[in-house]
């Protein structure tokens, strides 16, 4: 059937909790394009380089352009991400390419970057960019290591957004599609893209320092001596801050009746359907201010838990049918987008400031 509008909404919980009225959520109709939708997504990227969490996450029915809006059209033939396409790649490779721009803003080698694609499909994770002993990509089951570093995956560093895109793509040729009566080319998996940003940064006791400093080796160097009495190591260790962006294709809310899957395909939208209701818990555990909230109910909210929970800041974009057999879906959608913006967070704390903040 005929696509999708890319619709979307957002819910920037970072600005709840300080009693400022909440934006109305903003509307896209099918025939805006990725680079419109993109402009309001980018400033949320600056706030990863001041020390937030952030997940961006496209959550709507089958069909419905979730994929579109995160990646770019996609085809059985070629799941690539061309820069052919380029006025529609989604928000996915903008954001990386965003991010490397604000990168090459800071001193060099303050900054870098890794990059994890993990799909979780019937509830289990699998890394699409681990390789096997020849070098082949193939999908590896992993188990989340969540730290207090927020190290929750297995990353690779990339040095620029083509080499980002390059993995991506490999990750690709792995996800999980099945075609169902609503979508051909439908995924039976959540896609999660994770880039990590490593920020080499100071102990805030140690901040008193105003004169030019250059990095060597993760030590600070200190070119000549403080007219003021030592405030400082000389050769204090450097701290690496992590911050963490989760840009995540959700598989699609299906009702079993209109999709009309059998077999597998049957057991995947369980899975799915079990995995997006527990995402809906948590958003509503957190709106409700639960002493508990149930991030390891199923495998996708605990991977999520850094980027969704805690300081972090949560984007959501809603795509919705234009097509009226599809009113019930849509309005579960609608249902959903509610529950992410009634999230009720306290003044949402940067991780730590970078190092070229710090010591002016
Ligand atoms: N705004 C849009 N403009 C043009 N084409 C679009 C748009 N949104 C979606 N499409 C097209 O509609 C079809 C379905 O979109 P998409 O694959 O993104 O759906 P989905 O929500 O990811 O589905 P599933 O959950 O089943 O994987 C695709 O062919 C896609 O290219």
């Amino acid at each position: 059937w005929g696509s999708t509008p890319g619709c979307g909404c957002a819910s920037h919980p970072g600005r709840e909790g300080s009693g400022e009225a909440l934006e109305p959520p903003k509307v896209y109709s099918a025939a805006e394009s990725q680079n419109t939708v993109f402009a309001d997504v980018a400033p949320l990227l600056t706030s990863l380089l001041d020390g937030y969490n952030v997940c961006i996450m496209a959550y709507g029915q089958t069909g419905s352009g979730k994929t579109y809006t995160m990646l770019g059209p996609q085809s059985e033939a070629d799941v690539t991400l061309s820069t052919e396409d380029e006025p529609e790649l989604g928000i996915i490779p903008r954001a990386a390419e965003e991010v490397f721009r604000l990168i090459s803003e800071k001193p060099p080698g303050s900054h870098w970057v890794e990059v994890s694609v993990v799909e979780v499909y019937n509830n289990e994770i699998f890394d699409l960019l681990a390789k096997d002993s020849g070098g082949t990509v193939f999908g590896v089951k992993r188990d989340i290591l969540t730290t207090k570093e927020g190290k929750s995956d297995v990353p690779l560093t990339v040095e620029n957004a083509v080499e980002f895109l390059e993995l991506v793509d490999k990750g690709l040729q792995l996800r999980v599609k099945h075609p169902t009566l609503v979508h051909a080319h439908s995924s039976r998996s959540h896609l999660v893209v994770t880039l990590t940003i490593a920020t080499k940064s100071i102990s805030a006791d140690k901040l008193f320092c105003t004169f030019p400093q250059q990095m060597k080796d993760d030590k600070l160097i200190f070119p000549s001596r403080p007219s003021s009495p030592a405030q400082f190591e000389p050769t204090e260790k450097l701290k690496h801050v992590k911050t963490k962006l989760q840009l995540v294709d959700l598989a699609g809310s299906e009702c079993v009746g209109m999709s009309g899957v059998t077999g597998v395909a049957l057991r995947e939208t369980s899975f799915i359907n079990r995995s997006l209701s527990a995402l809906s818990d948590v958003l509503g555990a957190i709106a409700e201010q639960r002493s508990h909230i149930p991030y390891r109910n199923s495998k996708l909210t605990h991977l999520l838990q850094d980027s969704i929970g805690g300081n972090a800041k949560l984007l959501v974009m809603l795509c919705i049918s234009p097509c009226q057999k599809y009113l019930a879906e849509s309005l579960q959608s609608l249902g959903f987008g509610t529950r992410a913006r009634q999230v009720q967070r306290g003044q949402v704390k940067k991780r730590n400031l970078p190092v070229s903040s710090k010591s002016k």
